[in-house]
């Protein structure tokens, strides 16, 4: 019998894994095309990383009909005890019902959180920070996009310094590493109104240097930072499903956990300032790379005579689908490209994933050409368009040589 499991982040992966781990201990004769009962009914959000110990099980005889039931029980540091029920029928098949009871919820943030930037991911983002209940200040530069925040119940400062100032912690969530210094370090920038027993959570996607330059700053006035940068675009961010890469102060990281649940289904906790930066422009370096490739054979398929969105479905059945391609691939074979994640800001990643693979001679010639291929769609005029318009400027550079 497992008398522990250690539970992954993902809530259904946790369920799937212990209904599953517990089947084959206590059903030894379940057949192995054995399927659970989808668990659509749980939460798709995390709720918390989780050690399970058996503290009541009633189990039959694997041979016999009778009912199996187990009970799991865990606490956790911050006094939520979970329940687990397990119920099965021994049969020709097994149904497996979980049933899982929240009590003692004490997880959450009560202080008031700042909000700085509120572009295509900062404003769904604060709007799920508010409309979860916390208290929030917002600034944006510009003024008008903080006005549908201020109507769901958000209050508004005037600078970053008084967001700063007013608040027990403040996320930034800005375009580049400029706005980010500016913001942060500026004149009337947040680390003039910040203080001892306060933190900065830097979300924007920028390189070590400038996540360094920021965190030093910061430090400096007796406060706390955390970088945060964020896998996920537009939709995950409306639906609090992003994954955070953070790295910095562990206190802080603690301390807002409970805020980054309310907005994304993971987090990865990686060390070092720096460390987050680094990660997320890994990351971005090999969606850039791998949005560009997808251009080029949507283009071929349709020069030679294919049908590019048969190509998209052949490419989501097998071993190279990914979401990315299911999600863009049919608007793109339109030439549509709804801003989601905007081609500038993807050039950018590339820019600083360049710049970080150079501080350590790691040669990265698929994501220098690709690029190249951003800056020519720039120089297109398809900076605020969705990095998959991309492909628009390989259709030029056909015509170029055509
Ligand atoms: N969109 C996406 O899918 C994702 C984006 N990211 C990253 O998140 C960050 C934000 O992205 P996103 O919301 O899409 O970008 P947007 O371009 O929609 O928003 C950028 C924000 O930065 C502000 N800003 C820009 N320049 C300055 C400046 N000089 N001073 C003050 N504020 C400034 C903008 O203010 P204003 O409204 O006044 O222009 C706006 O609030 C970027 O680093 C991006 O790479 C990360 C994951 C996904
Ligand atoms: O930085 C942007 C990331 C977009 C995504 O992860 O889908």
């Amino acid at each position: 019998m497992p008398s522990t499991l250690l539970a992954k982040p993902n809530i259904n992966n946790l369920l799937s894994a212990t209904a599953m781990a517990l089947c084959s201990a206590f059903c030894p004769r379940i057949s192995t095309n054995f399927r659970p009962k989808p668990f659509s009914s749980f939460p798709s959000k995390p709720l918390l990383s989780l050690s399970f110990k058996v503290f009541s099980s009633q189990a039959t005889d694997a041979s016999s009909q009778g009912p199996l039931i187990l009970m799991l029980k865990s606490e956790s540091k911050t006094g939520l005890t979970c329940f687990i029920s397990v119920y099965g029928t021994i049969a020709t098949r097994c149904y497996l019902t979980l049933t899982m009871i929240m009590l003692n919820v004490t997880d959450k943030f009560s202080g008031r959180v700042g909000f700085l930037g509120l572009g295509i991911m900062g404003s769904p983002m604060a709007q799920n920070l508010i409309k979860a209940g916390c208290d929030v200040i917002v600034w944006n530069r510009t003024k008008s996009k903080c006005d549908p925040l201020i109507s769901l119940g958000a209050k508004y400062s005037s600078s970053p310094e008084e967001v700063a100032a007013n608040c027990d912690v403040t996320f930034a969530m800005l375009a580049d590493p400029e706005s980010a210094i500016d913001v942060a370090c500026g004149k009337n920038g947040a680390v003039s109104g910040i203080g001892p027993g306060k933190g900065y959570v830097d979300i924007s996607t920028v390189d070590v240097a400038t996540s360094k330059l920021i965190n030093e700053h910061i430090k400096a006035r007796g406060a706390l930072f955390l970088e945060a940068p964020v896998s996920g675009s537009k939709k995950p961010a409306e639906d609090g499903q992003l994954i955070f890469l953070t790295a910095g102060d562990r206190s802080l990281y603690e301390l807002v956990s409970p805020l980054l649940d309310i907005l994304g289904k993971s987090r990865f906790y990686l060390g070092e300032v720096g460390n987050g930066a680094a990660m997320k422009l890994v990351v971005n370096m090999i969606m850039g790379s791998m949005m560009a490739s997808f251009s080029e054979g949507i283009l071929l398929s349709k020069k030679v005579g294919l049908d590019p969105s048969v190509l998209v479905e052949v490419v989501s059945q097998g071993a190279i689908s990914a979401p990315m391609y299911s999600l863009k691939g049919p608007s793109m074979v339109k030439s549509q490209y709804p801003t989601a994640f905007p081609l500038k800001h993807q050039q950018k990643d590339l820019r600083l994933a360049l710049g970080l693979a150079e501080s350590v001679s790691q040669s990265t010639p698929i994501a220098a050409a690709a690029n190249e291929l951003y800056k020519v769609a720039k120089s297109y005029g398809l900076s605020d368009e969705d990095f998959s318009a991309v492909i628009e400027a390989l259709k030029a550079k056909s015509q170029d040589t055509a």
